[in-house]
C-alpha cells in the first residue's frame, strides 16, 4: 500500500549555535500599527500613528534585552546604559529586516508600509533616506535572520554607552556574539571568508542613520509639535 506521507511542517532551521538559537527564540511577534479610527487620515495622524508603534516596540525591545545571553548578568545599571544609547540601533534593523523584501518601501509594521513621497509628505525624508541606503547594504548582503538577530544584539552591546559602570563585563559580552557570529559563519554557512567582518563593517552606516533618525524625530518635534510619549522622550533625551 502506498504510504500517504505526513503533511511535513516547515523544518525549522537546527542551527547548533546556542547562542543565535536563542536570540531566534526570543524573537518577538511583529507589532500591528493601530491607526485612530476616528481621526481623519493625514501627515499629523501618520506621525501619531508611527509614534505610538515605537513606544510599544520601544517597551517590547527592553523585555527582548533579557533574552540576549550575556545582557542579565550585567548590572542595571549598564543594562539600561546600552539600552538608552543602543535602543534605536537596534530598532533601526527591525524596520530593515521588515523592509528587505520592498525595494522602495519603508516597512514600519505588516499594515503601515510608507513609500518616499509619503514619508516627505510625513515630514521623514531625513529617516527614509539613510534607511534606504541601510536596508540596500543589507540585500546586497543577502543577511539572513539569523544574521539580523545577532547583529541586533552587537549593536545595543557596542552602542558606546556613555556611563558605563563595568567595561570588562560589557567587553565579555560583546566577545560572546561575536563569538557566536564567527562560530556561525564558520559552521553554518557556506564559507564566505570575509562575511563576518563584513557584517561588523555595516555598523558605521547603521550609528550614522541612528544619529539622522533622532536628528529627524527632534525637528519633527519641536516643529510639528508631534505628541511623544514620556518613555519616548526619556529616550530620546539621552541623545539630544
Ligand atoms: C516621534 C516621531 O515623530 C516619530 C516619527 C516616525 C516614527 O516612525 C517610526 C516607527 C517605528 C520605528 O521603529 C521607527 C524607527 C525604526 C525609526 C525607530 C520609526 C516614530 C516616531
Amino acid at each position: 500500500s502506498v504510504f500517504i506521507q505526513p503533511p511535513y511542517t516547515h523544518p525549522v532551521k537546527s542551527i547548533r549555535n546556542k547562542v543565535i538559537s536563542q536570540l531566534l527564540a526570543s524573537e518577538p511577534a511583529p507589532l500591528r500599527a493601530s491607526p485612530d479610527p476616528v481621526t481623519p487620515d493625514s501627515d499629523l495622524k501618520t506621525l501619531m500613528t508611527l509614534c505610538d508603534l515605537l513606544n510599544r516596540e520601544l517597551l517590547v525591545m527592553i523585555n527582548w534585552a533579557k533574552h540576549i545571553p550575556g545582557f542579565s548578568t550585567l548590572s542595571l545599571t549598564d543594562q539600561m546604559a546600552l539600552l538608552h544609547s543602543g535602543w534605536m540601533e537596534a530598532l533601526l534593523l527591525c524596520v530593515v529586516w521588515r523592509s528587505l523584501a520592498s525595494s522602495q518601501e519603508l516597512q514600519f509594521a505588516e499594515n503601515l508600509h510608507l513609500n518616499e513621497p509619503q514619508c516627505k509628505n510625513a515630514g521623514l525624508l531625513e529617516l527614509y533616506t539613510p534607511l534606504r541606503l541601510l536596508i540596500d547594504k543589507y540585500q546586497q548582503l543577502n543577511i539572513s535572520h539569523e544574521e539580523a538577530v545577532t547583529l541586533r544584539a552587537m549593536a545595543l552591546a557596542n552602542s558606546d554607552a556613555e556611563h558605563v559602570e563595568s567595561g570588562d563585563s560589557v567587553l565579555r559580552f560583546q566577545d560572546g556574539l561575536h563569538e557566536a557570529l564567527q562560530d556561525y559563519e564558520v559552521n553554518e554557512r557556506v564559507a564566505e571568508p570575509h562575511r563576518a567582518g563584513r557584517l561588523l563593517m555595516t555598523l558605521p552606516l547603521l550609528r550614522q542613520s541612528a544619529h539622522r533618525a533622532v536628528q529627524c524625530f527632534r525637528r519633527l518635534h519641536v516643529q510639528h509639535h508631534v505628541p511623544m510619549h514620556k518613555l519616548f522622550l526619556e529616550m530620546l533625551d539621552t541623545k539630544i
